[in-house]
């Protein structure tokens, strides 16, 4: 049995939805383990503050019931300024360490659990004046799931996200596509033949356009969403037998 430490989500774009995926995640991953081994960390998050319900963090926490771990353990970098991190560490007149982090995530790594790892914006997001986002997957050398759109333009998008990590020499989980609507079936199995087509990689699911509402029914509903769309065994590194 060859399970993953852990995967890195990060996504062709800012707001592509790798919070409510990521937390989703944790959730359906819980419930399918049937027991506490899914940790969340959010290395550094922008244009928020700790606290806020607007705040990765605290929708990391909220949305997968997780609570072996509090708000704060769930970040490590707060900055109040929604810009790239590299540019929003400055403008707070400090700078990210970039060592430091990837020695943090080694430390959490080593500890016997599921880590989910989200990304801020997409892989190629200063972190620091020599560091991206990608340098921070490839430090932590974990595999990276894609959250994409689905819609138009998220082939594009999808595939110069795969060349870029490919380039890294990051391995790719897969890709999920994320927020269709009712009427664009058709059209976002087809971004899914071309996404598999063209960049080699597997779409493990297909997300419907659900709102975030903060109610402990709504994220149950979200949890089983992703419980059944979600190849949940790919991701963590266990094949469907
Ligand atoms: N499947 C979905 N259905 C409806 N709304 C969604 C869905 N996925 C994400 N959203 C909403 O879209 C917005 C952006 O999503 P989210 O914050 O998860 O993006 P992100 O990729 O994590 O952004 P960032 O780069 O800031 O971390 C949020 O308001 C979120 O609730
Ligand atoms: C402010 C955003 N929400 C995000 C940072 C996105 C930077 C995008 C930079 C870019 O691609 O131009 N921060 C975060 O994920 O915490
Ligand atoms: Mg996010």
């Amino acid at each position: 049995m060859n399970r993953n430490r852990g995967c890195f989500i990060t996504g062709t774009d800012t707001d592509v939805g790798k919070t409510q995926v990521a937390y989703g995640i944790a959730a359906a991953l819980q419930n399918m383990m049937g027991h506490d081994g899914v940790r969340l960390w959010k290395p550094v998050q922008s244009g928020v503050t700790v606290g806020s319900v607007d705040a990765d963090s605290y929708r990391l926490w909220r949305g997968s019931g997780i609570r072996h771990q509090s708000e704060s353990e769930m970040v490590s970098i707060t900055l109040p300024l929604p810009l790239a991190p590299w540019i929003a560490a400055r403008a707070h007149g400090c700078l990210i360490q970039f060592d430091a982090l990837v020695q943090e995530g080694h430390r959490k790594l080593s500890e016997d659990r599921y880590w989910i790892i989200e990304g801020a914006g997409g892989l190629g997001v200063p972190l620091t004046d020599q560091h991206l986002i990608a340098d921070l997957a490839q430090e932590l050398a974990l595999p990276l799931l894609i959250i994409a759109r689905s819609g138009l333009g998220t082939v594009n998008h999808t595939l110069q996200t795969i060349h870029f990590a490919r380039q890294k020499g990051l391995d790719i989980a897969g890709v999920i596509l994320n927020g269709y609507q009712e009427n664009e079936v058709a059209q976002v199995m087809n971004n899914a033949m071309m996404i598999e087509h063209f960049g080699g990689v597997q779409v493990l699911g297909i997300l419907p356009w659900m709102p975030e509402e903060r109610t402990d029914t709504w994220y149950a509903a979200w949890a089983a969403c992703i419980g059944n769309r979600v190849n949940l065994e790919q991701i963590i590194g266990l094949e469907r037998e």
